[in-house]
């Protein structure tokens, strides 16, 4: 039996960001582990025309959820969706809610936050730190509290090479930010953003190490663990291979290699592609849960999720892998070219593919929709992708090390059996075998594409094969035309490589005509 899962057992929880990627899989654990948990409290809001009622029958019903609805069939009854906006002061519960979440929960796993790179700073405080810092007040007055796990991100401390399972304190404190958000306007915040984060790549990293410091800095006495996740993909293992809903990190330019838009990325090959599977991401949350609460330790813990010190893959292989894959297995339907991708560390090579593999054909094929009289879409797909790698780049092209300690100290406090259910033991990962089910999910889940057209999609790729070739073809001899008419030098090489050829094969048919 998981002592974890039994621990978990009769627990009320509450969750922030339970409609998001991570959230989703940590509240399927939860049921499937402990179905006899109490209740999943929810924060969320409505969203794109949906209410929370709605937007919960969504989740529950998704394939994600088929298991659970096995293991756990009244499960409907142990979600509790509570209205809130984290951006609103005190998250604009209701009293009758909030008196219920302070006086039940025991738990609390804090997701919610905006992972957008370009969200402008005031919301991504607003979000990654002020809601952080209410959170942990609302928790100060919950007197069922065992734990409170905040999720946050390996690369808060991308500004360092060398990362420790500790805080790094920012060089502004986040209350003077708070503060002068306030009552400073937009226009000026945007101004002063860049010389704020300094030398962080975007003000999600930045924000996100701000929010470390308030949970330290407001911990007071309650039993917190941080968790840094490095770059989350697909499940590994849980409920089942290849599980993916959404197009961050790196799954929109998987879809983009694999739909033939992008032939080549700013990339360094070598460079550590520090992926954790979102299973893994969230069995190291309710494993850290259940040892704080339990074993209370005497300092706020710090755990590292990634997998580069222990089980390290490089971009270089991860990418032949997934193009393989596409070009092989699993080809995406009705893709632009064939998948390939090169990769480049020098900003000239990136700016001539750009210009000539990626904005040139869309623009080309923008005219041909325009020519048809369809709508043009090309130039505006390309350009997102384009930004998308852009944004990126940062990531591709630098390696970090993330000291692992307290992670490894976790994993070896656990019973074989919690080692089995909760496994966040990266170094048993087969990353080929990760990579091939991880395309398969994207293919599957996000783009919901039926398995049946994979012959269709594979004679599609071969059509675009030969198209290439021809094309090649043709324009390697209208080029090399071109130069024989022009260029003297051009007409020496063309004589020297017939005559060559000629020779050669007088002197193979002399020699066999000698055998015989
Ligand atoms: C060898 C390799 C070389 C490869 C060689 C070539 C390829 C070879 C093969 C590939 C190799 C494999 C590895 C690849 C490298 C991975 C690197 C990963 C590094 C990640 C580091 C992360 C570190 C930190 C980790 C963390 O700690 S945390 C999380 C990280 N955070 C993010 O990853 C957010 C980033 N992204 C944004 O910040 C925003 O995306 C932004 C970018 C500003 C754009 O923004 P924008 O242009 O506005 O575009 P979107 O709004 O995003 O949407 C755009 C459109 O897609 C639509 N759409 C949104 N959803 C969906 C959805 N489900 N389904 C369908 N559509 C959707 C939306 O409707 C909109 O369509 P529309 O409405 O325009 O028609
Ligand atoms: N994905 C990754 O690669 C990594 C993620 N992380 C961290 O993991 C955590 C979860 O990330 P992930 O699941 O990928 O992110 P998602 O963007 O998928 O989910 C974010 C969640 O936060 C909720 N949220 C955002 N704004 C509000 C608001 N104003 N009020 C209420 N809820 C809100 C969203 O709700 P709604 O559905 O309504 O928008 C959603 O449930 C984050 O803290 C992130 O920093 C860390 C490392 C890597």
């Amino acid at each position: 039996m998981s002592v974890i899962a039994a621990f978990y057992g009769g627990k009320s929880i509450l969750i922030t960001g339970a409609t998001g990627f991570l959230g989703k899989v940590l509240m399927e654990k939860l049921f499937r582990t402990s179905p006899d948990l109490k209740v999943i409290y929810i924060l969320v809001r409505p969203k794109a025309g949906q209410t929370l009622q709605q937007r919960v029958f969504q989740i529950l019903n998704s394939k994600l959820f088929e298991k659970v609805k096995e293991v756990c069939p009244n499960v409907h009854e142990k979600i509790r969706a509570i209205y809130a906006d984290l951006n609103q002061n005190d998250f604009a519960i209701s009293k009758e809610d909030m008196q219920e979440l302070l006086s039940c929960t025991n738990i609390i796993f804090h997701c919610a936050a905006t992972v957008r790179f370009d969200d402008t700073l005031r919301h991504a405080v607003q979000l990654n730190v002020t809601a952080t810092r209410q959170l942990l007040l609302m928790a100060s007055q919950m007197p069922k509290l065992e734990a409170f796990i905040h999720i946050s991100t390996a690369y808060s401390n991308c500004n360092l090479k060398h990362i420790d399972e500790v805080i790094y304190p920012c060089p502004v404190e986040p209350k003077k930010i708070i503060d002068s958000l306030e009552w400073l306007d937009d226009a000026i915040i945007e101004e002063i953003a860049p010389k704020l984060i300094r030398d962080w790549p975007n003000i999600y990293t930045y924000t996100k190490a701000l929010g470390e410091m308030v949970v330290q800095q407001e911990s007071r006495n309650l039993n917190i663990a941080i968790i840094r996740p490095s770059i989350v993909g697909a499940t590994w293992q849980e409920p089942f291979p290849g599980w993916v809903d959404n197009i961050n990190g790196p799954n929109g330019l998987i879809i983009a290699a694999g739909k033939g838009f992008l032939l080549a990325i700013k990339t360094t090959p070598m460079a550590v592609a520090d992926l954790i599977p979102v299973d893994t991401a969230i069995n190291l949350p309710l494993a850290v849960g259940w040892y704080a609460a339990v074993h209370r330790p005497k300092s706020m813990l710090v755990y590292h999720c990634t997998s580069g010190n222990l089980n390290p893959c490089n971009w270089d292989k991860m990418g032949v892998q997934v193009l393989a894959t596409f070009e092989i297995q699993i080809p995406l339907e009705r893709a632009f070219r064939r998948p390939y991708a090169d990769f480049t560390t020098s900003n000239f090579t990136t700016q001539y593919w750009n210009a000539i593999s990626h904005q040139a054909p869309a623009i080309i094929y923008d005219f041909y929709l325009w020519l048809t009289g369809r709508k043009l879409r090309m130039t505006k797909v390309m350009n997102q992708i384009l930004r998308t790698a852009s944004m990126l780049e940062y990531f591709l092209n630098r390696s970090w090390e993330w000291s692992t300690y307290n992670t490894e100290m976790l994993m070896s406090e656990l019973s074989p059996e919690d080692q089995r259910v909760f496994n966040f033991d990266v170094r048993q990962l087969n990353w080929l075998e990760y990579i091939e089910n991880y395309v398969l999910g994207v293919k599957k889940y996000l783009l919901k594409e039926d398995m049946a057209g994979i012959p269709e999609a594979k004679q599609h790729l071969k059509r675009l094969r030969n198209i290439h070739y021809l094309f090649n073809t043709a324009l390697f001899l209208i080029v090399w035309r071109l130069l024989i008419a022009r260029s003297q030098m051009a007409r020496n090489v063309w004589f020297f490589i017939v005559s060559f050829c000629y020779k050669f094969l007088s002197y193979f048919r002399a020699s066999s005509t000698l055998k015989v």
